[in-house]
């Protein structure tokens, strides 16, 4: 029996974009993403802000042309990571290249099993004044501690995350983020990490556990059970 999810979620069912495909898209991102920067910034006159606008919108209707009904994934895993997964998520709202609300967040899987990020936050991540955003914090945690238990061999949701606020986090200075598993029981995994300053200073510190979804399990089997009568 298959327990089947909504189709838009299924990775299975979603596009598949080419490293080609990938690059035009995320250097499109990549523009944006500069472009949302100057939007918070600007301090160009109300009537050129104005025209502007107009001309904003008619990039978003070309683009919105031809449309998918879901974000799509890349066709090859991203820096090798996992083979599957939200490795290949292009639209998601931490890593995904092409999705220019994502900073995005890089990876670096290190030889014990840990991962280490680093990465620059700006203006559009900004909470109290000239300091990374909490939730910002936390979405980045919840991805990396995510992707972690992923590499780990028990890829889930995030059933909890908490997180310690010791030190303001500053923006525009290079933050590195590092990751480990502490703990693995059947479909359960824990991982914690912390953000540190360049100074070596720790602002921000998180401990999660995710859980291999039941219903995952259950349609890996329903695929397995295909493969083999089939
Ligand atoms: C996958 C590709 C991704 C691969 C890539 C990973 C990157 C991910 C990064 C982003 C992650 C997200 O944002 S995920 C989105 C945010 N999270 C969610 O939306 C999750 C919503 N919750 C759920 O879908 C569900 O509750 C699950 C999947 C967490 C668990 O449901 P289930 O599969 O039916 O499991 P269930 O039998 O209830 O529980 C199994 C065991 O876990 C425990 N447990 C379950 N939930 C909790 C909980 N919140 N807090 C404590 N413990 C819990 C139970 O007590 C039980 O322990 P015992 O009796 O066995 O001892």
């Amino acid at each position: 029996m298959t327990t089947a999810l909504p189709p838009t979620i299924r990775p299975q069912d979603r596009s598949f974009l080419g490293e080609e495909q990938v690059a035009v898209r995320a250097r499109l991102a990549e523009e944006v993403r500069a472009l949302i920067d100057a939007v918070v910034l600007t301090d160009v006159p109300d009537a050129e802000i104005a025209e502007i606008t107009g001309q904003v919108r008619a990039l978003t209707d070309r683009l919105g042309a031809a449309r998918l009904g879901a974000a799509p994934m890349a066709d090859t895993p991203i820096d090798g990571l996992i083979a599957s997964g939200m490795s290949r998520q292009l639209g998601n709202p931490v890593t995904g290249v092409l999705n220019p609300v994502a900073p995005p967040i890089p990876f670096e899987a290190l030889p014990d099993g840990s991962v280490r990020s680093v990465f620059t936050l700006d203006e559009p991540y900004e909470g109290p004044p000239g300091l990374v955003h909490g939730g910002i914090s936390a979405a980045i945690f919840d991805q990396v501690l995510g992707m972690t238990a992923g590499m780990s061999g028990v890829p889930g949701f995030t059933a909890t995350l908490e997180l310690r606020y010791r030190r303001p986090t500053p923006l525009r200075v290079p933050l590195t983020l590092k990751a480990r598993i502490t703990r693995r029981e059947g479909r359960k995994c824990w991982a914690d990490g912390e953000i540190t300053t360049p100074d070596g200073r720790v602002t921000v510190e998180a401990t999660a556990m995710f859980v291999t979804p039941r219903h995952l399990l259950a349609e890996e089997a329903d695929e397995a059970q295909e493969q083999r009568t089939s």
